[in-house]
């Protein structure tokens, strides 16, 4: 029997970063840093032959060049992250992930051990 599954991998990595558009003495447009952890969720088929959804190593070795990028970083300088929010950075790591891992149904970034975001893949029209 083949059944649904959605697997995910946990990664960590630490990061600086400020939020340039909040309002004046808001405390996150210093200049501050996060222990940041990012799950990333694949979900598909589980056919008997294997018993998994996608071998978590794949996850990790997709997940990796990203890591590199983003670990002991300032984030506003990288590309894409002049605004890191969590928000934004979910979706800076879903772009950079689809390609390689077709599967991807989340990307869930925990920016403090209370406050994160996940991010579907879901885009909205600007003009809706
Ligand atoms: N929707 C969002 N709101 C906020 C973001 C964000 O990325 N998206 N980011 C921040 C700050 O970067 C802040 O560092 C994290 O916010 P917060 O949860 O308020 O941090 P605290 O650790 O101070 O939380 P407490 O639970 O109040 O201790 C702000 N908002």
């Amino acid at each position: 029997m083949t059944f649904v599954a959605e697997i995910s991998k946990k990664f960590t990595f630490e990061s600086a970063h400020r939020l340039p558009y909040v309002p004046e003495g808001h405390k996150c447009s210093r200049l501050h840093g996060h222990s940041y952890c990012v799950e990333i969720h694949v979900r598909g088929q589980v056919p008997e032959a294997t018993g998994w959804v996608q071998d978590f190593g794949d996850l990790k070795s997709a997940f990796k060049p990203l890591e590199d990028q983003l670990d002991h970083n300032y984030l506003n300088e990288i590309e894409g992250l002049d605004n890191p929010t969590s928000e934004v950075l979910a979706r800076w790591i879903w772009v950079r992930l689809k390609d390689a891992l077709p599967l991807l149904s989340a990307v869930h970034v925990w920016e403090t051990c209370t406050s994160g975001c996940i991010y579907r893949g879901e885009e909205v029209d600007a003009a809706s």
